[in-house]
Order: structure tokens, then sequence, then C-alpha cells
């Protein structure tokens, strides 16, 4: 595969039209996790979704596919509300990768890639669908697994093959929740770039909850800081990564450099006494 992105850069051409969510609001129960929040995911993008552990990232992720209902807002593709949709016509247009998702244990690859084309599929699966589906194992290096079963695959292997049920479902909203959580380096690495070149060349809105700041550094086209409930701040990650802001909505002293223009952020960590000293 090819190197990863030396850049961040938006796609060239116009971002139009735009995944706008405006005023959401959830909750769970009484306790309210997200308030009045306003997001826009231009078309051909990443947004890496990033804040601390119960910021409101998954839930929010679920919310625009509407696995999580909201208590107020709307959820826009162009002129389309995508909360308006039936079930399967969303299912068209947007695909979610759960967080840590175990996937269907009884299927082998081939078949569980295959479920992404149901929103797609009639009576039988068409050559269309087999050769999405041919393409989406190929995409995430499945294609020699394709016979096993998936109850059989490590953590990481798995976890791909639910990526890889997300574009055969050939969306044009792709949700993912910490896609590459379970991956080895190689695989984080080729399956980030993946999703930021699809991003780019499908003209995908990808909407990514993202723990490693560094990765989303170098994949995402924007970033989308959460705190107290809201969105704290959106931009370019080399505008975003400012040491006083992380500081702020992580809690802990970080120092932010700069490679090839691609920020870097590493935890200031308290002086450790070097072993005989
Ligand atoms: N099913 C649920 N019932 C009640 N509270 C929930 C539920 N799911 C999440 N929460 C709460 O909502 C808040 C936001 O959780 P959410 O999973 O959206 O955060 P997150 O940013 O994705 O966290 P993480 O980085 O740990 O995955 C947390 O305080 C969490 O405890």
């Amino acid at each position: 595969m090819s190197a990863p992105p030396a850049e961040s850069a938006r796609p060239a051409t116009a971002p139009s039209p735009t995944l706008d969510i405006r005023g959401a609001c959830f909750a769970y129960g009484r306790r309210t996790v997200l308030t009045d929040l306003d997001l826009t995911v231009a078309r051909g993008t990443v947004v890496g979704l990033l804040g601390p552990n119960g910021s409101g990232k998954s839930t929010l992720i679920r919310g625009v596919c509407r696995v999580h209902r909201p208590k107020a807002g709307t959820f826009r593709l162009g002129g389309t509300d995508l909360h308006r949709l039936a079930p399967r016509e969303l299912a068209r247009i947007a695909a979610y990768v759960p967080q840590g998702s175990p996937g269907p244990f009884a299927l082998t690859v081939t078949e569980a890639v295959m479920l992404g084309r149901t929103p797609h599929t009639r009576l039988r699966p068409s050559r269309e669908d087999i050769r999405n589906v041919r393409e989406a194992m190929e995409l995430l290096d499945l294609t020699a697994l394709a016979d096993r079963h998936v109850d059989e695959l490590s953590g990481g292997q798995a976890q791909r093959v639910v990526i890889a049920r997300a574009l055969a479902q050939q969306p044009r909203v792709l949700l993912l929740d910490e896609p590459t959580s379970a991956l080895d380096l190689r695989h984080q690495v080729e399956t980030l770039h993946l999703v930021h070149t699809l991003a780019t060349e499908r003209a995908l809105h990808v909407l990514m909850a993202i723990h490693d700041l560094n990765l989303a550094a170098r994949f995402c086209h924007q970033v989308a800081l959460l705190h107290s409930g809201r969105v704290l701040t959106t931009g370019a990650p080399a505008d975003v990564y400012r040491a006083d802001l992380l500081e702020r909505v992580y809690g802990l002293p970080v120092e932010v450099s700069r490679h090839d223009g691609v920020p870097e952020v590493r935890p200031r960590l308290p002086e450790t006494r070097r072993a005989g000293s």
C-alpha cells in the first residue's frame, strides 16, 4: 500500500452537500450527555471525534444513525432528513461500525461481509453485491480469510470484518466508533489510510470516534473536540491541537510539536528516576 498522507489537507472539490447536525441533545434517562451540539461533516472529509472517556463520542455516532434516539436536534444530509427515513432507506445511506463489535459468529467472513449488502439486495445477491463484497474484503486484507468463521478470528481480524461489512454497504455516510482499537500498528495505519482515501475518492462523509490524537492528526481532515457535552472547537488538527485546549479537555499536561506540518501530541510525564540512579 502507499504511504500515509503527509498532511491532512481538504480535498480540492467543493464539499457539498454536507452532513449537518444541529441542536443535538442526547440523554440516558434523566442524565444529559450532549446538549445543543452542532457539527458539520463536509463531503469527502473524515471528521475525527475527539474527547476523553465518557464525553459522548459513541452517543453522537449512534445518534446519527438513530441507534440512539436524540432528545432534540436535526440530522440532515443535504436536503434529506436522515431521521425521517425508513430504516432500510437510512441503511442505504449510512453505515455504522460499532465500538468493539463482536460480529456475527456463526458466519464465514464472506457471509458476514455480505450482510452489508442487505439494504440493497433483493432475494438473491446480484453480481454487483458479490463484486462489492469481494472488493471490501480485498480492501480490508481479508481475502485469505474468506472461508474462516468469524468466531475463529482474532479481535483485530474480526474488527476488519465489521469495517468491510460497512464498506460493502456502499454508504455515503460512514460512522466509525474507534475502528482501530483492536488493530495492530500496521492494520491501524492501513485502515485509517483506507478510510481517508475512500472519503476523498468516493466523496464520503466520515465521522469517526478516535482516541489516538496522533493518528487522528494524520488521517482526519478535521477534528471536533468534545467537552462538557458540546463541541468545544472544530477545525484542522493543526489548528485544534493547542496544548492549553488539550490540557483543559484531557486534564493532563501535554506538549504539541510539528513534523512535516502534522501536529504531534506527547504527554508531559513527571521525571522518572532511572534505575540505579
Ligand atoms: N446505555 C447507557 N446507559 C446509561 N448511560 C450511558 C449509556 N451509554 C453511555 N452512557 C453514559 O453516557 C456518557 C457518554 O458515553 P459515551 O459512550 O457516548 O462516551 P465516549 O466518549 O464514547 O466514551 P469512550 O471514549 O469511553 O468510549 C458516559 O457518561 C456514559 O457513562
